[in-house]
């Protein structure tokens, strides 16, 4: 399996080029050269597997011969074995036809464990057999950070960088990045957004001589093998849910578009996909690029919840990629354009294609946490905010007759991460597991740094420099 540059500008790599490559050098993200097909049957047959077997399967799809399916299978028992629920991904039925998929019961309390534990583990074998160090730059707006902290920090091979923006992240969400101290871990607090932290990112990676000096990767879901590992709940989700090849609906809380796009990419594999919810909190741009085709940033609000308080969602280029028929000189125009105005009108064809298999809302603030105290009263259960966004949305979205039939909510975090918007709503504190117990009680150690690529990238040669990992 091949995967190209959705600028066309850079050679095409190997899975594992793609993944130790994170953004591809032309600015692109790297995108599989074709979708892989399978039948309902094998999908069927695959999402009714345990969870660790399914992944190990889908992810060879994607990785082709570049990595070896015995290795794939260890590494996949590996990574969920620790999970703390034993399916894993577990459902709960909320109403007729409504589930909850609880994407939470990973080492760091968020989806990003899916992804993350298995990358860190596929960097080692790699770097191993190449003999290479590499130094990891990730932006986060809360989950990533630590999720990416946990898979990588006894990864000898490997040096972690995480940029967060200073006074955005819940205390919960910067105590589980910055309590880890390793020689191999820094952690920064950026004065600026995610978004600020994001383009940090992408700068770095756009220059050449800093990315071969430190060996620069990524973790963001800008790393194809990202989205790949995030396919694998979808098919077990659907399998559990579907009768025969009854399409299923997903609602996807969503800020950087990674999440949402691994479940284009199962439907595109040929899972019986209705529409995908795409919900946003008051941090609307997605919803308003889907619902008018516009796509322009605004100031970035501080929300309840706060992993998607982004505005440039680095996926939605794959989107567009997509729409436009894979053009990828018109994507490369469409983007350039982009960095210049700000600002981006969506075609009627683009919108068109887009809206086959996506639908938007947006939830306010008062919604979210009114979803928090009505989900609690209603089962008992507590949801983090970004799920209520979720679900806020996926009861609108039912409600209006956009989406009909089964719907599958993604629940992306633990809400013992964002214990003040829990309490503010129910009144309740969720308690944080075992693990955590003493989160509150450990050391921290971080950086501040301004939101400047220049001052990161001088943090960064100070203590990374080629060879020191
Ligand atoms: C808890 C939580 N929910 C939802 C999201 C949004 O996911 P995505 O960025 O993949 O759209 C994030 C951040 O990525 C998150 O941390
Ligand atoms: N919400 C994320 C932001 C980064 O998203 P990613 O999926 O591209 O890593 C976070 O919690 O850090």
């Amino acid at each position: 399996m091949e995967y190209i540059s959705t600028r066309g500008r850079a050679s095409a790599v190997d899975f594992e080029g793609a993944l130790l490559a994170g953004l591809a050098p032309d600015g692109g993200l790297y995108m599989p050269e074709a979708w892989p097909r399978l039948t309902v049957s094998e999908a069927r047959r695959i999402g009714e597997m345990p969870y660790a077997k399914a992944a190990a399967e889908i992810l060879s799809f994607f990785a082709g011969d570049a990595v070896d399916s015995a290795l794939l299978h260890e590494m996949t028992a590996d990574a969920y074995g620790g999970f703390a629920d034993p399916a894993v991904a577990p459902l709960r039925k909320v109403g007729d036809d409504d589930y909850i998929l609880e994407l939470f019961h990973g080492p760091t309390l968020a989806f990003k464990d899916f992804a993350m534990q298995i990358l860190g583990r596929l960097f080692d074998a790699a770097l191993t057999r190449r003999d290479e160090t590499l130094t990891i730059i990730v932006a986060t707006s809360g989950d990533t950070g630590s999720a990416a902290i946990e898979a990588l920090k006894s990864c000898a091979r490997v040096n972690i960088v995480v940029l967060h923006p200073e006074g955005r992240v819940s205390e919960v969400q910067r105590r589980m990045m910055t309590s880890v101290i390793a020689p191999n871990v820094c952690n920064i607090a950026v004065d600026g957004s995610f978004d600020d932290c994001q383009a940090i990112v992408k700068a770095l990676f756009a220059d050449e001589t800093f990315v071969r000096s430190v060996r620069l990767g990524g973790v963001n879901s800008i790393n194809w093998a990202r989205l790949a590992a995030q396919t694998v709940y979808y098919y077990t989700a659907w399998a559990s849910v579907a009768g025969k090849d009854e399409p299923v609906s997903f609602v996807v809380p969503t800020g950087n578009f990674g999440d949402v796009f691994a479940g284009y990419a199962a439907k595109k594999m040929g899972l019986p996909v209705a529409k995908l919810g795409v919900a946003a909190n008051a941090n609307d741009i997605l919803h308003r690029a889907i619902s008018k085709g516009d796509y322009t940033p605004a100031t970035v609000r501080p929300t309840a919840s706060p992993s998607m308080d982004i505005q440039v969602a680095s996926n939605f280029e794959r989107l567009l990629f997509e729409a436009k028929g894979r053009d990828n000189t018109a994507l490369r125009d469409l983007m350039e354009k982009f960095s210049d105005k700000r600002s981006m009108r969506i075609d009627d064809a683009t919108l068109a294609a887009i809206r086959e298999d996506f639908v938007s809302a947006a939830v306010s603030e008062e919604e979210t946490l009114a979803e928090i105290a009505q989900h609690e009263k209603a089962t008992g259960d507590l949801i983090d905010p970004h799920t209520a966004v979720a679900r806020a949305a996926a009861i609108r979205l039912r409600g209006e007759g956009v989406i009909s039939g089964k719907i599958i909510t993604l629940s992306t975090a633990h809400p013992a991460k964002f214990p003040e918007a829990v309490e503010q709503a129910t009144g309740r504190t969720p308690a944080l597991p075992k693990a955590y117990s003493d989160l509150f009680d450990r050391p921290e150690e971080m950086r501040k740094a301004p939101a400047a690529a220049d001052a990161i990238k001088s943090i960064v040669n100070d203590l990374f420099a080629k060879g020191s990992a």
